[in-house]
């Protein structure tokens, strides 16, 4: 928000109760034209259920939506779902079979409107569709028939698009070219979206900015950046990739491991903490007859383990580490040249610049609003 304009979509303290269950419960954000927003969150967390009060389709028990500026839910002012300016956009696509691809893209304009034609034919080039336009949706692909059902919601220019897990219908490989498609044409037309999705990847490919939900609650909001490299909680962390967590307890605001000592300040003595690293941020060293490499600043001690499991994945291979001193297994993703050989022992480091240092047992406090980042 700046210069007095309103947000596109500004919604405040949204809650959905179901049998007294907050499925969504105090959600607030502000998105801009545009820009996109992807919400993300675990299956049931209560996305399906924003996205449904936002199109007006389900109502919420408190709270208010406003659409530039406009309310349309706000105590008494209930604006219906075809009057909000918003477009949907799901999963199944759902184009009308009986219809062309032209008609598709045209159902809701004006049909006496001379501007229509102009826009449909404008759409389908976009979307990469022009000589597909006299088709039926059945003589088309899966990516295919997903830049129509695109084009046929863009098409009345809606102040807002809503898309609720748009990509999960297609193929791996389809997909990623079709999403930056997608958000060309999106940025392109300059709508505010809000996309769905249960996939990190997807958010962090897709987003400007990230709202991570647990049980109907915000509990981190950022760029895809900042919320994969500054989260707020372990779990927060652990949505985005597998994770490494040993385990430490406070002492004069430091944590002694075998790995070396962990920074904790501000944490009072006697807590108990998870020292979480992501498996590509562990470093890995040769044994040089049973001795490892020195200590450094950016990397701590060195801990020996035995090499357990080792697997080619493509850009990377995943290592699995039996760690001596504890009997833990802790994974490291190293570049593929690299494939060791079960029971081949390796020296295993934490690079300090990415750990998160979080209070054990601990979980973000959801409805504070700033709850943006937290660095270790
Ligand atoms: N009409 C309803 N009546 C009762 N409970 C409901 C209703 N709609 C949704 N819920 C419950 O609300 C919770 C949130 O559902 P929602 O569909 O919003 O989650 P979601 O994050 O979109 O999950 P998914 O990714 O699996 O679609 C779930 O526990 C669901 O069972």
């Amino acid at each position: 928000m700046g210069d007095g304009v309103a947000p596109r979509l500004a919604i405040e303290g949204l809650t959905r109760r179901f049998d007294g269950r907050a499925v969504v419960d105090g959600v607030s954000m502000a998105i801009e034209a545009g820009q996109v927003s992807c919400l993300l969150g675990p299956s049931g967390c209560g996305k399906s259920t924003t996205l449904r009060l936002i199109a007006g389709v389900d109502w919420p028990d408190a709270g208010r939506i406003h659409v530039d500026g406009q309310p349309v839910v706000d105590g008494a002012a209930r604006v219906p779902p075809e009057r909000r300016g918003i477009g949907l956009m799901f999963q199944d696509f759902a184009l009308f079979p009986h219809l062309t691809v032209a008609d598709n893209v045209a159902f809701g304009l004006p049909r006496r409107d001379p501007g229509t034609a102009a826009r449909v034919r404008d759409l389908l080039d976009r979307v990469g569709m022009t000589h597909h336009a006299a088709a039926y949706p059945h003589q088309l692909s899966g990516g295919e028939q997903q830049r129509v059902a695109l084009a046929r919601a863009l098409a009345p220019r809606p102040r807002i698009l809503l898309m609720d897990e748009p990509f999960s219908g297609l193929d791996d490989r389809l997909r990623d070219d079709i999403r930056d498609e997608t958000l060309a044409v999106l940025k392109a037309e300059g709508t505010a979206v809000l996309l769905v999705t249960h996939d990190p990847a997807e958010a962090m490919r897709m987003a400007d900015e990230i709202l991570l939900m647990r049980e109907g609650r915000i509990v981190q909001r950022g760029a895809p950046y900042t919320i994969y490299n500054n989260p707020v909680d372990l779990q927060a962390a652990a949505f985005f990739s597998d994770l490494n967590v040993i385990r430490g307890r406070v002492q004069g605001a430091l944590t002694q491991t075998p790995f070396g000592p962990f920074l904790a300040p501000g944490v009072p003595d006697g807590t108990e903490v998870d020292i979480a690293i992501r498996p590509q941020h562990l470093a890995i060293d040769f044994d040089r007859a049973g001795r490892g490499p020195l200590p450094t600043a950016s990397h701590g001690d060195a801990a020996r383990g035995i090499v357990e499991r080792a697997r080619f994945i493509g850009a990377v291979s995943l290592v699995e580490l039996r760690m001596e001193h504890d009997g833990s297994l802790l994974k490291a993703a190293v570049p593929s040249v690299f494939l060791p050989r079960p029971g081949t022992p390796l020296w295993v480091m934490f690079r300090r610049d990415r750990c998160f240092v979080f209070p054990r047992g601990q979980a973000a406090r959801p409805q504070d609003p700033q709850n943006q980042s937290r660095a270790a």
